[in-house]
């Protein structure tokens, strides 16, 4: 059954790459402002089921919903479209163009959706204030730490107010510091701005910064608050 007012949904995804199983009859769903972590072992199919959710990857059975629409069965255009206009994105590594200044990269997305140079810039910056890494604007990402880069991500994947964003791995290649005060920047603003969050960890210190999570084992999800 759909949890009722549900943004995104996803029911009995089924995922194969030549003769592995990436997910196996998997189920999602989360709320508008919703922060939910999607946990499991190594290769239990949870990046799998993010590319599914945010129409990157079509799965070979099951349905995708955002917003009572059927994503599944869009065109390529027609989902980087979604993709560009709605959702937002943090990786592990290597998300930031490393050509563009910090300034410029958190720009980017709001450049993609038709906003003048100027007016985007000016609201990049006031993002990167938000993260506490103002001072990066000028630079480019091979000159600033790992920690600063996930903080320049997170304003781009926020700054043109997505409906979701999507995180896998976030904090993985920072130290614990650095992790959690990304977790919470990113967490809160989300909440702020009623922002849901998909959020794939494998550490429950990361999870911990969620409102619910699921477990992803050989492709399959269960979400603990919902077994008797
Ligand atoms: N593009 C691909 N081509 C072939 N196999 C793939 C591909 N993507 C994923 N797989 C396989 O599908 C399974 C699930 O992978 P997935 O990356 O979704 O797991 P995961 O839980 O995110 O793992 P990790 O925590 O190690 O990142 C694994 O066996 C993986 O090797």
């Amino acid at each position: 059954m759909i949890p009722a007012g549900s943004l995104l949904v996803a029911e009995g995804l089924r995922k194969t790459f030549g003769s592995t199983t990436a997910l196996d009859d998997a189920s999602f769903s989360v709320h508008p402002g919703e922060v939910v972590a999607v946990m499991g072992p190594s290769g239990s199919g949870k990046s799998t089921l993010l590319h599914c959710l945010a129409g990157i990857v079509r799965p070979d059975a099951g349905s995708v919903t955002y917003a009572g629409r059927e994503i599944t069965g869009l065109s390529d255009t027609e989902r980087s479209a979604l993709r560009r206009s709605d959702f937002g994105f943090v990786f592990q590594f290597g998300q930031l163009v490393p050509e563009l200044s910090c300034v410029e990269n958190v720009a980017l997305p709001l450049r993609l959706g038709g906003v003048k140079r100027k007016e985007a810039e000016r609201t990049a910056r006031e993002w990167l204030e938000r993260l506490e890494v103002g001072d990066t604007a000028r630079k480019r990402p091979g000159d600033i730490s790992g920690g600063q880069g996930q903080r320049v991500a997170v304003a781009r994947a926020l700054v043109a107010s997505p409906k979701v964003v999507f995180a896998d791995e976030p904090t993985g290649a920072l130290d614990t510091l650095n992790g959690e005060r990304v977790m919470s920047l990113l967490t809160d603003t989300a909440r702020r701005q009623n922002t849901a969050v998909v959020l794939v960890t494998h550490e429950t210190r990361v999870a911990a910064y969620s409102d619910r999570e699921i477990i992803v084992r050989d492709g399959r999800t269960r979400d603990p608050e919902r077994v008797a």
